[in-house]
């Protein structure tokens, strides 16, 4: 396939050509630009009347965090965030359709960036909403509004959100609710989720008597790992199973997937084939919806996974947190509970929007970094009748899905930043 790089659209008078020429910044892994990244959204929010705007650095001058505000008229009130992370996974260009930095539209308003879904589209949508609300309802918001644009959500967030959420400067902000990214629908109600599974990462380790390739004997370390590989897939079977049946959704069972094997003593030609290793070990990605017992999880990993008697080792690493600052489940409520969630459905529905049933996030991002802190967090991109292409090839959006996305953000931003805390039970 041969990508012909179109020339930059330097256009910015709408927002298809800001959100394009967003999408050209290359801020995929593993050298995002983050730079360009803040500096063109800078300049943009910089053409918005009263926005501040903020660079904070956490950890390295290279991974910025971008943070604008919309003063409330009365900043006393908590105030609402709305979160997207600044970097895109990779993309593998030959195998696109078109070149993932060109941003090409198609003559059916398809745009193909890598980060179109995920999630260069919210991270825009929110400034054009604002832009729209000052100036054709000249509105003032009541709550003080921010909009953060974080580093390194695909690589963990450790250096983006975790580092933000224990800052001073994140406490003074006084955030009260949050919209982080969600994902597409491929129907006609958006999708909202009010939990992320949270992901460990397992290696297990086998380790065995070597000897020659023609031998048959037991305990070798192939043998040991690959007796705990069958026992894995045999869970994960048992659970993809009950997805398969429609007993579950794919959020809600545990996963496990996996993601390298390394074994083989290697030769000038690729692998010794008469020799088995002693040493060999396998990577798996786990991903645990937020009401399982990670004891649980722990003593079925050591006892039936990795037994200790079958010369396995493992080692877990916890990708974030699963419980939050008082021990509870990381979840979000959507019920009359949280008058958030009330607001939120009434915005959507004032959008002429419908919202299907509240889901877990068969992924992670970074709101669990904010529940954990205790504070309520919804994942949401406005996205529906979309092919699902997060991390995919030929990730796009199209035009008309992304413009009805400002609208719903003008209703969103609107409502939430204008809810007096007031109880909202006679608001139903
Ligand atoms: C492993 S931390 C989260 C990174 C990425 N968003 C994912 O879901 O894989
Ligand atoms: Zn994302
Ligand atoms: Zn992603």
């Amino acid at each position: 396939v041969i990508h012909n790089q179109e020339p930059q659209v330097n256009e910015e008078s709408d927002p298809i050509s800001r959100f394009r020429n967003y999408l050209r910044i290359n801020t995929a892994h593993p050298a995002p630009d983050y730079a360009a990244a803040v500096n063109y959204l800078t300049a943009f929010a910089a053409t918005i009347p009263s926005l501040q705007i903020r660079t904070l650095y956490f950890t390295t001058p290279d991974k910025p965090l971008l943070l604008i505000t919309w003063p409330g008229s009365n900043p006393s009130l908590p105030a609402v965030l709305f979160n997207s992370h600044l970097d895109s996974v990779p993309a593998e260009p030959s195998k696109w359709l078109h070149y993932p930095f060109a941003a090409h539209l198609s003559d059916d308003g398809k745009i193909y960036a890598r980060g179109a879904q995920d999630d260069k589209c919210i991270g825009v949508q929110y400034l054009e909403a604002i832009k729209e609300l000052k100036s054709k309802l000249d509105y003032t918001p009541l709550r003080t509004v921010h909009i953060s644009y974080v580093p390194d959500e695909e690589v963990g967030g450790f250096d983006g959100m975790a580092k933000f959420v224990e800052s001073k400067e994140f406490k003074e902000l006084n955030v009260g609710f949050v919209l982080d990214e969600g994902q597409a629908s491929v129907n006609d109600e958006f999708r909202v989720f009010y939990a992320d599974r949270s992901p460990w990462n397992l290696v297990i380790k086998a380790t065995g008597v070597p000897g020659h390739g023609s031998r048959m004997y037991d305990n070798s370390a192939m043998e040991n790992l690959m007796k705990s590989v069958e026992v894995i897939m045999k869970f994960r079977e048992n659970n993809f199973d009950l997805v398969k049946a429609g007993w579950a959704a794919n959020s809600e069972v545990i996963s496990v997937n996996p993601v390298f094997l390394k074994a083989g003593i290697p030769s000038p030609s690729g692998f010794f084939m008469n020799m088995q290793p002693s040493e060999v070990e396998a990577g798996f990605d786990v991903r645990l919806p937020p009401t399982v017992d990670p004891d649980l999880m722990r003593r079925r990993i050591a006892g039936e996974w990795a037994p200790a008697w079958r010369n396995l080792t493992y080692e877990i690493t916890e990708k974030g947190p699963l419980r939050d600052y008082m021990g509870r489940p990381l979840v979000t409520a959507t019920n009359d509970s949280n008058p958030w969630w009330t607001i939120f459905k009434q915005a959507i529905e004032a959008a002429g929007g419908k919202l299907a049933k509240p889901e877990i996030l068969s992924s992670t991002t970074d709101a669990r970094f904010m529940r954990q802190m205790g504070i309520p967090t919804l994942g949401f991109s406005p996205m529906k009748n979309t092919p699902i292409l997060l991390h995919d090839h030929n990730e796009f959006l199209k035009d008309s899905v992304y413009l009805n996305g400002i609208k719903v953000y003008e209703h969103v931003i609107r409502l939430l930043s204008s809810f007096d805390g007031a109880t909202v039970s006679e608001t139903k």
